[in-house]
């Protein structure tokens, strides 16, 4: 973890309180900015150097444990979804993490500042429902430039000698400025699990995602880049992702909407979930294996080309 400089105004990490008394460390760049909850691990809030919100969180999200923040980046973990005998989502979203101020080092050198160390341990009573030992960690990086990193490693440290099989995403909420206005790019002749028919398997057509309506699809590995364009904002943000390789996408709509206590009725017009994700084929780890997974968001202006969006430029740049 990094601390204040004295060169600087700037506190790159600051250790706060938020909403409700919660825990909160705020993650600032030269203009950007981060905020992450303790509760959930669970980033709410990513600013571009404009001090635009790039992240949706309801206007009626609670703050509140047990309930998980609506918005966000939520953390799907061990179970994704309702397939299971966990609660929906798992427990991650659920937990207060604390802050490691020595993780285990990663294979290269972090230069930023802006970062901070998160840990998920389970405690007694956790083990009844998941009867596990793991160690989750969560680094938060918000990168010179403005780009919001998440890396997870989750390790099993099971003393039983017995693996573990878990299912995992990002579950990250879009602000989009008017969701009929938003394309996604690099799904297309994708295979997905459609939620809105038994998980039925489909293929996705070759034009750029739309959206007309409820969706709520698990796209089966997918390529490691998508961008979802938002043409009235003139936005373009870059999913690139490593060791997920499903993608859901969802929006509720407006019925769906509707039957969401914390999701005003006409929100579903304002974000968009995209979230890189290991669904289709869980991941066991056995006791002393670690798996990492990483998500890396970066929101660029859209370029135009005779009034259209080049997304291809988008895909096809590194
Ligand atoms: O309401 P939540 O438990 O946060 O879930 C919100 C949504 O998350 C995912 O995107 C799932 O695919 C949806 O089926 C679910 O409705």
């Amino acid at each position: 973890m990094s601390t204040a400089t004295t060169t600087s105004d700037r506190v790159p990490v600051e250790f706060c309180k938020g909403i409700n008394g919660l825990d909160k460390v705020i993650l600032r760049e030269v203009r950007s900015s981060a905020e992450v909850y303790l509760y959930g691990g669970h980033v709410t809030s990513w600013k571009n150097d404009h001090g635009e919100e790039l992240l949706f969180v309801s206007s009626k999200a609670q703050f509140k444990p047990p309930k998980a923040i609506r918005g966000g980046i939520p953390i799907c973990f061990p179970q994704f979804g309702g397939q299971g005998n966990l609660e929906q989502h798992g427990f991650a979203r659920n937990k207060i993490w604390s802050v490691e101020t020595d993780p285990p080092p990663f294979p290269t050198v972090n230069s930023n500042k802006a970062f901070v160390d998160l840990i998920l341990k389970p405690s007694e009573d956790d083990m009844k429902t998941w009867p596990h030992s793991y160690e989750f960690r969560l680094r938060i990086t918000l990168g010179p430039g403005g780009d919001l990193m998440l890396t997870s490693r989750i390790r099993n440290t099971n003393a039983d000698g017995k693996p573990f099989t878990f299912t995992f995403a990002y579950h990250t909420y879009f602000s989009v400025s008017d969701i009929s206005e938003v394309r996604v790019e690099g799904l297309e002749t994708i295979d997905y699990l459609d939620n809105l028919q038994n998980r039925e398997r489909f293929t996705e057509q070759g034009d750029a995602i739309t959206f007309e309506g409820e969706v709520d699809k698990v796209y089966v590995s997918t390529p490691t880049k998508i961008a979802i364009l938002d043409h009235e904002k003139k936005r373009t943000f870059v999913l690139r992702k490593d060791g997920l390789p499903d993608a859901v996408v969802w929006n509720p709509w407006d019925k769906k909407a509707k039957a969401m206590a914390d999701f005003g009725d006409d929100e579903y017009k304002h974000m968009l979930c995209v979230e890189a994700a290991v669904v289709e084929k869980p991941i066991t780890l056995k006791p002393g294996e670690e798996w990492k997974g990483r998500q890396e968001l970066s929101a660029v202006p859209s370029s135009y080309c005779s009034g259209q969006l080049d997304p291809q430029r988008v895909l096809q740049s590194s």
